[in-house]
């Protein structure tokens, strides 16, 4: 496993993820390696011995025939981090142009038939974590399809990151997600500022948005929330966490799918490792504050590269070397593959 080398960082950690709100010191660089640390915990490692599949089934539910990049961006970035397969369910028009894009993922033109919820619903058993929203635009006829995939995961306890349209989803209908754990909400500024208002009755409180990150994830059950911006701020409602690591000035988009499609691999992955490997915090904590270093890594190097021309593609041509900096050790790497080399912040 990748811990060997790790145990005072992990203690460090600790340490930081048990202080009560606000948490505004969790942001020094020892912190943000401590916290690098656990999330280095739960990366599985690869072998020889392991079948197609066992690294994570992530299912991506989006796509609209006006936003075809979206779903695309969060799939492919599963298939980067680690996953062995990579679905989309999304719609009938939608659906070749995605495929199109790639022939690693394996697209379903099912959201919106009229048997869309059975359609998806087949393929749970064989799914170990579903991102909602990326592209999904506001149809009211998929927003119900939505609803009932929703309904089935958490029927079957699968974890879910909602993102983009599927915030708005539940910006309407709270209900949706209330009280389950095995969520993720990735809300970008606006995205938070509607679902604070709906949910808490407030208008944003910019001042202090730990607690306003905090407040919305207790209101919701304790929900993990992660509020995207120049710093991404994490909690669980009692827990939180900052990661401002270097991104870059870029504000293309498509960054926040490639946030939302790594996370359902790391969310997958942490709690199959339980909270034993994230040192007893919230193993979604963890798994969300491994897709925020992930993502501004990926734009910190794509900009290197490439500057003011930076797009989201450039960004996950980076997401292979930017895992390997951030996550593998040579301890992780079982099963005959070759370490990747020292961890530098
Ligand atoms: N290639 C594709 O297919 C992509 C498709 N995508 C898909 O598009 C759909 C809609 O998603 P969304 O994020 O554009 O919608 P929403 O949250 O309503 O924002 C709308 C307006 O809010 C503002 N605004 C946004 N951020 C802000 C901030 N930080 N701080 C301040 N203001 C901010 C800004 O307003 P403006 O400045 O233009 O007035 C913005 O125009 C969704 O399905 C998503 O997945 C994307 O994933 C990208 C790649
Ligand atoms: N001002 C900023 N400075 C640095 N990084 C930022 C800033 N704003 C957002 N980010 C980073 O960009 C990534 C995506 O966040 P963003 O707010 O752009 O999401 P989004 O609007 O949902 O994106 P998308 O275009 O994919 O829908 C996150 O990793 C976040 O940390
Ligand atoms: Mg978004």
């Amino acid at each position: 496993m990748a811990v060997s080398s790790g145990c005072g960082a992990v203690r460090s950690c600790l340490g930081v993820l048990n202080q009560a709100f606000p948490l505004h010191t969790a942001r020094s660089v020892a912190d943000m390696e401590a916290a690098l640390q656990l999330v280095r915990n739960v990366v599985p490692p690869l072998a020889a011995w392991k079948h197609k599949g066992q690294a994570g089934r992530i299912g991506v539910v989006g796509g609209c025939p006006e936003y075809t990049g979206a779903p695309y961006f969060a799939a492919i970035s599963a298939l980067k981090v680690g996953a062995d397969l990579s679905h989309v369910f999304t719609t009938q028009d939608a659906a070749p142009v995605i495929k199109s894009y790639s022939p690693e993922l394996i697209v379903h033109p099912v959201l919106d038939s009229p048997s869309a919820v059975q359609d998806v619903e087949k393929w749970l058993p064989r799914l170990h974590a579903l991102v909602v929203g990326p592209g999904l635009g506001r149809d009211d006829v998929l927003l119900e399809n939505v609803k009932g995939i929703l309904e089935a995961s958490k029927t079957r306890g699968i974890p879910i990151v909602i993102d983009a349209d599927g915030l708005w989803l539940v910006t309407q209908q709270p209900a949706l997600i209330q009280g389950y754990q095995k969520a993720v909400l990735t809300p970008n500024h606006v995205e938070f500022s509607r679902l604070a208002e709906a949910v808490l009755g407030d208008p944003l409180d910019g001042r202090d948005r730990y607690r306003s990150v905090q407040r919305l994830s207790q209101a919701l059950g304790n929900v993990t929330v992660v509020q995207k911006g120049e710093q991404d701020v994490i909690s669980d409602g009692g827990q939180a966490l900052t990661c401002s690591r270097q991104g870059s000035g870029r504000r293309c988009g498509g960054q926040g799918d490639l946030l939302s499609g790594s996370l359902g691999v790391l969310a997958h992955w942490a709690l199959l490792a339980g909270p034993e490997k994230t040192n007893g915090s919230s193993p979604l904590l963890v798994a969300a504050f491994g897709a925020c270093a992930l993502t501004r890594q990926c734009a910190r190097q794509a900009f290197q590269k490439h500057g003011r021309a930076t797009t989201a593609t450039d960004m996950i041509r980076e997401l292979g070397p930017a895992f390997s900096r951030l996550f593998e050790t040579s301890a992780g790497a079982d099963g005959g593959v070759a370490p990747t080399g020292e961890l530098r912040l």
